[in-house]
């Protein structure tokens, strides 16, 4: 059985890879997932000008998964694009992801990727803010066909976007009638942490992270079934695109899951957080030996599978 796979014309050695934003914000923690058994690789989410993000402590794990609110603290994005052009594309295939404070950010930004003219995937994170007291760009349905419109515009290249999750069907509806409006999406990556989670410390009788009163974007355990819904809602809709799935995965079993519901290829956040780069070789292990088990001999055949009732 193999676990290589073809994604945007870039072989993959392995599905797996990092979520954006987990161990992935300076060069040291790039070249940690670049020694590492994954597949690929995705750079911390970039603005225009570096940023320190929120007050700590903004990321804390719980039993069941994750809480995190970062801020967006990246070095910028010619950080990231320096790192994209001293890269070695034939060890493994690059994603940068985009998150601009405004469309005139992120068209600047991808406008300078696209000059750069490398293999590097852009991966456009449409949780992004949008104006304030409105919701994130993909929950404002206009403001993201107007970011979609401006975007491929600029970049005239494949790129793919990192959505939120959604809980409503027709919001999977409305959001990818809006995907399907731009042929340059070529991937959907699901989900994003679900937003605006509280977690509560009894003994002290506190939140425990400092930003927004508690608030964040959960990870692990809790999102699995949702990010699985989200995966296969937009593996229906979207039979032209290519879906990479995240939330939820520690397991071989869990990766397993993400390709039946239509996965591509497979992201990994809370988990890799906790455990470390050394958790690709285990789940890659994990993951083969299902595909052995069940007799398939690679990943592609597994992809969209899921049988209903
Ligand atoms: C939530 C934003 C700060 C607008 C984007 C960056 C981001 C963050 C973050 O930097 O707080 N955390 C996440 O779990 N997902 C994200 O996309």
């Amino acid at each position: 059985t193999t676990l290589s796979t073809t994604f945007l014309g870039q072989t993959f050695a392995s599905p797996l890879f990092n979520a954006s934003g987990v161990r992935c914000f300076d060069k040291d923690e790039l070249n940690s997932l670049l020694a590492s058994a994954s597949g690929s690789l995705v750079t911390k989410s970039c603005t225009r000008e570096a940023r320190t993000g929120n007050p700590e402590p903004r990321y804390v794990a719980t039993p069941l998964g994750s809480i995190n609110s970062m801020g967006l603290p990246n070095k910028g994005y010619g950080y990231y694009l320096d790192y994209a052009k001293a890269h070695d594309y034939s060890k493994k295939p690059l994603f940068m992801s985009v998150a601009g404070l405004s469309l005139d950010d992120n068209i600047a930004m991808v406008a300078a990727i696209r000059d750069a003219a490398l293999p590097a995937i852009v991966e456009l994170n449409l949780s992004c803010p949008n104006v304030p007291g409105k919701p994130q760009i993909a929950y404002d349905f206009d403001a993201m066909d107007r970011m979609l419109a401006a975007v491929s515009a600029e970049y005239d290249r494949p790129f793919g976007v990192k959505m939120p999750p959604y809980f409503d069907i027709a919001h999977f509806d409305l959001a990818a009638e809006v995907l399907n409006r731009y042929p340059a999406v070529a991937f959907i990556t699901c989900i994003n942490s679900v937003g605006n989670a509280l977690v509560i410390d009894i003994e002290r009788e506190e939140v425990v992270i400092k930003p927004k009163d508690g608030f964040g974007g959960l990870g692990g355990d809790y999102v699995l079934p949702t990010a699985l819904a989200n995966v296969n809602a937009f593996h229906r809709r979207c039979p032209e695109k290519r879906v990479i799935g995240c939330g939820g995965v520690r397991s071989g079993e869990h990766i397993f899951m993400h390709l039946l519901a239509g996965a591509s290829l497979v992201q990994v956040g809370t988990a890799l957080q906790e455990e470390g780069p050394g958790i690709f070789a285990r789940l890659n292990a994990e993951l083969a030996a299902i595909l052995e088990r069940k007799g398939y001999a690679s990943i592609d055949e597994v992809r969209g599978r899921l049988k209903t009732l």
